[in-house]
């Protein structure tokens, strides 16, 4: 990668954060990364890692080669209005907007501007993230390596058609949220059966990584391993049974439909008016 190459980041929340985190892991330094917002109040921890901050979008813009727009939904109509003179054949525009389309992003900017639709998760700030990225119509092969080197630190990087980043949203984007309630539930079982909180959480933290981490690396089928663990007659089928009388299963597929659903109602409501209230 160029070592040259300059990057800046729209929106300094705890998603351009998480980013911003896995690509200072990699090979870019702070003095190439640059990020605004309108208020200080996010802006300290970007500091913190020696990444240069702003209160102005435009100055963002003219500074840098691939571009995050890191802003909630309803406000990637306004901030591209007000960068778009400045967006020039220089710019990889990568957009993380839950259910923003490409469609969109390439009408809001300037015909033949290259764009990105990337969906990361929160755990990128530990490295660990999972993110699925769709090209739009100006944004080459080489564009989308460009983006995975910057990215290989985040976690896992996939390329994807559109179709498949409001899944991902609901699957992971939003499925990390699902997963840390499960982990509560855990824990609170635990606690209602006499173990103390703190221990119960830490403990809870432990099942979910040492389960997702032999999940990734077993490469078996959740089924096959959630067989090995239940003894026949044991305690793990009796607790198995209750989580499926409680419908567990059926509710976590409607979690994610539901959340996905929700993403292309973002993505209607964002090409519509510009204004998602
Ligand atoms: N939080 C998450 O787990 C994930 C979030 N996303 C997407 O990332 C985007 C950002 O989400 P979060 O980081 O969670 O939000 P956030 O609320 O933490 O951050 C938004 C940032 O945008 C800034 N901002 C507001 N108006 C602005 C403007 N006009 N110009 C520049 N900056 C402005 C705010 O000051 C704030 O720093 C959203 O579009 C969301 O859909 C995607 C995947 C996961
Ligand atoms: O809840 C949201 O809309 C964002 C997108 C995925 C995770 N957080």
């Amino acid at each position: 990668m160029d070592s040259q190459l300059q990057v800046g980041f729209i929106g300094a929340g705890n998603m351009a954060f998480g980013i911003a985190k896995g690509i200072l892991s990699g090979n870019v330094p702070p003095t190439n990364v640059k990020v605004s917002a309108p208020s200080l109040r996010n802006l300290g921890r970007f500091q913190e890692l020696n990444i240069s901050t702003t209160h102005s979008n435009t100055e963002v813009v003219c500074s840098c080669d691939v571009l995050f727009v890191a802003v909630k939904p309803h406000l990637v109509p306004t901030v591209l209005s007000e960068i778009s003179h400045h967006v020039t054949d220089r710019h990889t525009i990568v957009s993380v907007a839950a259910g923003v389309t490409l469609a969109t992003l390439e009408e809001l900017l300037p015909e033949g501007s290259r764009v990105i639709r990337l969906m990361p998760n929160l755990p990128c700030v530990v490295l660990q993230g999972a993110l699925l990225f769709t090209r739009g119509t100006h944004a080459k092969q080489e564009h989308g390596a460009l983006l995975c080197s910057l990215l290989q630190r985040c976690g896992l990087v996939e390329e994807g058609p559109e179709a498949w980043i409001d899944i991902h949203t609901g699957l992971s984007g939003s499925g990390v949220a699902f997963v840390y309630l499960f982990a509560e539930a855990l824990a609170e079982g635990a606690v209602k059966m006499g173990m103390p909180g703190a221990l119960a959480h830490r403990i809870a933290s432990q099942t979910v990584l040492g389960a997702g981490q032999l999940l990734l690396e077993s490469d078996k089928h959740p089924a096959q391993l959630r067989s090995e663990v239940c003894t026949p007659g044991g305690t793990t089928i009796y607790g198995l049974h209750a989580l499926e009388q409680g419908g567990v299963r059926a509710s976590t597929m409607a979690a994610v439909e539901s959340a996905t659903e929700r993403a292309r109602e973002l993505g209607r409501k964002t090409a519509g008016s510009g204004s998602m209230k």
